[in-house]
């Protein structure tokens, strides 16, 4: 880790030009699993069912406890490859007034979304996220979430998450389907800004965190 993140801060600064788009950029990877996508599995040692997951990193803005105006969402273990989530809007998230930011809402999608890696084991991050806002959700809403895996093809890992107001069975406000893709836990010692990775390295905790997911059978 320390060479790599030697050879980042002692990079040159380039000049990156503006992106051409054209009709030469890539197709989007789509959010549906191929057909030959494999099915999901739930990691032997992945926690029981109704079991709250807890924070993968204490200054994460989705899910960290240390974050005063991040969305401190709670996710629990479902099942199968799937989880539920609360979070509450509060009036730091709003957009206009009294009601909930669509980026705040899309990242509650994501977040719920990214705790499915905790049920595989596996380290995965958002590759695409595509949001539908359904309703409009009102600050102090609590925002009820479930989102699953609906397949896996390499490391492309296909989920789709709601939102539902004031409860498991209320009106849906916000719907999304992604695509995360695995990485080896070198992806965040590799680009991370050095003074958090030092600060998460020093933390035993979040070194167990980290390992955890990187045990696989
Ligand atoms: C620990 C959990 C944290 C959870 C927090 C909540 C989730 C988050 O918000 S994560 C933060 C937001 N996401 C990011 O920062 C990711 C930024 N992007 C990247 O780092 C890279 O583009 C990354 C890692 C996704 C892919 O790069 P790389 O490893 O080089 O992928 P690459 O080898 O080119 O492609 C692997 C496969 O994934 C596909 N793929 C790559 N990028 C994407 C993408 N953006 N969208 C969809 N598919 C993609 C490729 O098409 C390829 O598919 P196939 O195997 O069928 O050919």
């Amino acid at each position: 880790m320390a060479s790599s993140l030697a050879r980042r801060l002692g990079a040159p600064v380039t000049a990156v030009g503006s992106a051409h788009v054209s009709a030469a950029q890539p197709s989007k990877t789509p959010l549906v699993p191929p057909d030959d996508a494999v099915a999901p599995v739930r990691h032997p040692e992945a926690p029981a069912p109704g079991e709250l997951l807890g924070s993968h990193y204490a200054q994460c803005f989705g899910c960290g406890g240390e974050q005063p105006h991040g969305l401190h969402l709670e996710a629990r273990a479902g099942e199968g490859v799937n989880v539920t989530a609360e979070f509450t809007v509060r009036t730091a998230h709003q957009g206009a007034p009294g009601l909930a930011h669509g980026g705040v809402l899309a990242t509650a999608l994501d977040e719920t979304l990214g705790s499915l890696g905790w049920l595989m084991h596996v380290i995965a991050v958002t590759g695409r996220l595509e949001t539908e806002f359904v309703a409009p959700v009102p600050v102090d809403t609590v925002l009820h979430l479930d989102a699953r895996v609906t397949g896996v093809h390499g490391r492309k890992i296909y989920c789709s998450a709601t939102g539902r107001i004031g409860g498991p069975e209320g009106p849906v406000a916000v719907r999304a389907d992604a695509v995360f893709i695995e990485v080896k836990v070198e992806h965040f010692l590799d680009n991370g800004r050095n003074e958090e990775i030092q600060a998460a390295m020093s933390d035993p905790d979040q070194v167990r965190r980290a390992r955890a997911f990187e045990v696989n059978p």
